[in-house]
């Protein structure tokens, strides 16, 4: 690693970056028209790039965005992508130095990424935060539907409206569930704005309640063929959000009674989304996948637990080992009182890219012992650990990066 050099890049290397990124995924160079858009997303300041004579050969780039905690506290937040290493560099350590580099300059005490392969980022404290599940389920064409239960109404966008009324509506749902994100600008731009200029056909159908706009799900039919002289069409649904779980189901309720269409599939749905409970018959609600949504690392492991609630129950000391960013090392108090460090001796241990598991409620403290991720030193102390950190929702981010 040593003939390497880390730094942050400039405004004009980032097209390079780019480039070398999606050389890594086996993909082509970005094109001037995308890069419009994809440049968006991911400024140059907190872009770090690995350089070898001159010419970069890795990088790890992220934006600056905030993220909800059990309790409703926002803390800030890297969301980590295009992290990539030239094939003819790999295995040498690239990565792991811009790793270091990004959790240790970046200042956001929460780090967060999808993994293109689950074996990367254990070790350098990720851990699954966030799971979703990919849903598909059989439209209804005519047969009843149970009506929207509440005084809600859905309305069609204008394409043209796409890309100014979703981020209204998204901001004003607001980041009500662990898990979720803020989305700035140049999120827009790189995910919506760029698909719109692709010319792919993109529908917005938005849900009104009594106060205004509180949801949309944001979809593209799809023509799937079932045989060589048979084809049915599929809604595809990329972004759905809503200000509660019923705002949610009356969208679903909406798609599944579109005419012409013979299913509807989601990925990344919240795994409290139960959609087989408002269709005539729940077997026409197929879990297809249940995925890891997005990988979570705790930074700053005081100001992120001190950051989020607990339930109800005699606080637990829980010791931490991160061996990547020590400083976090340490034992914790935790209770519902707040979480101090100290110098007791520790109820349970675990490893920080485990504690990222547990924080946002995904995985119990006793799913976590069992499967040998958390060592029990008190043994009553795993009972109080599941309650202080269970929450109230599945953890869910809902934003892909
Ligand atoms: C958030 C995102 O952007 S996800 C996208 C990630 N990028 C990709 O998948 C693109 C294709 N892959 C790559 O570009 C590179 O292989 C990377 C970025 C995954 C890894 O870069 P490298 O510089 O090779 O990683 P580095 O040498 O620092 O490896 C560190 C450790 O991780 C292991 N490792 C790295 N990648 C992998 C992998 N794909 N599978 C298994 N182990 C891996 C290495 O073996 C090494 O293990 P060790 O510490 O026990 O020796």
């Amino acid at each position: 690693m040593s003939d390497y050099r880390i730094r942050v890049l400039d405004e004009d290397e980032k097209r390079a970056a780019q480039d070398l990124f999606l050389g890594s995924l086996h993909a082509a160079p970005v094109t001037d028209e995308m890069w419009e858009y994809s440049s968006a997303g991911y400024p140059a300041e907190r872009c770090f790039g690995a350089f070898r004579e001159g010419r970069i050969v890795g990088s790890a780039q992220s934006f600056a965005a905030t993220m909800a905690v059990p309790g409703g506290a926002v803390l800030p937040l890297a969301a980590v992508s295009r992290v990539g290493v030239r094939a003819d560099h790999t295995r040498r350590g690239v990565m792991t130095e811009l790793m270091r580099a990004q959790l240790r300059e970046l200042g956001e005490p929460l780090a967060s990424l999808h993994a293109t392969e689950p074996v990367i980022y254990g070790r350098f404290g990720y851990g699954v935060a966030c799971r979703g599940r990919t849903v598909e389920v059989e439209a209804t064409r005519g047969r009843a539907v149970p009506p929207l239960p509440g005084d809600g109404e859905i309305r069609l966008l204008e394409t043209d409206e796409l890309a100014v009324e979703l981020p209204k509506i998204y901001e004003r749902i607001g980041l009500h569930r662990p898990g979720m994100m803020s989305r700035p600008r140049g999120w827009w731009r790189m995910v919506v704005e760029r698909r719109l200029a692709q010319k792919d056909h993109l529908v917005a159908a938005v849900h009104s309640g009594p106060d205004g706009d509180d949801g949309f799900a944001l979809y593209e039919a799809t023509t799937v063929n079932i045989s060589p002289d048979q084809r049915e069409r599929r809604l595809d649904v990329h972004d759905m959000h809503g200000a509660s779980l019923g705002v949610v189901l009356d969208l679903w309720r909406f798609l599944l009674g579109a005419d012409l269409v013979r299913w509807v599939r989601a990925w990344g749905r919240p795994l409290d989304e139960h959609v087989e409970l408002i269709v005539p018959n729940r077997g026409d609600c197929r879990t297809i996948e249940l995925t890891d949504e997005t990988w979570l690392r705790l930074v700053d492991v005081p100001t992120a637990l001190a950051a989020r609630t607990y339930g109800p129950a005699r606080p637990v000391v829980v010791e931490v080992h991160d061996r990547f960013l020590p400083e976090n090392s340490g034992r914790y108090r935790v209770g519902p009182d707040g979480v101090r460090r100290t110098d007791a001796s520790a109820d349970l241990e675990l490893p920080v890219d485990s504690l990222a598991m547990l924080y946002l409620g995904d995985i119990s403290a006793s799913a976590l012992a069992a499967t040998g991720r958390l060592t029990v030193r008190e043994a009553s102390a795993l009972t109080r650990a599941d309650r202080l950190f269970t929450t109230d929702r599945p953890p869910n981010s809902g934003t892909f990066f």
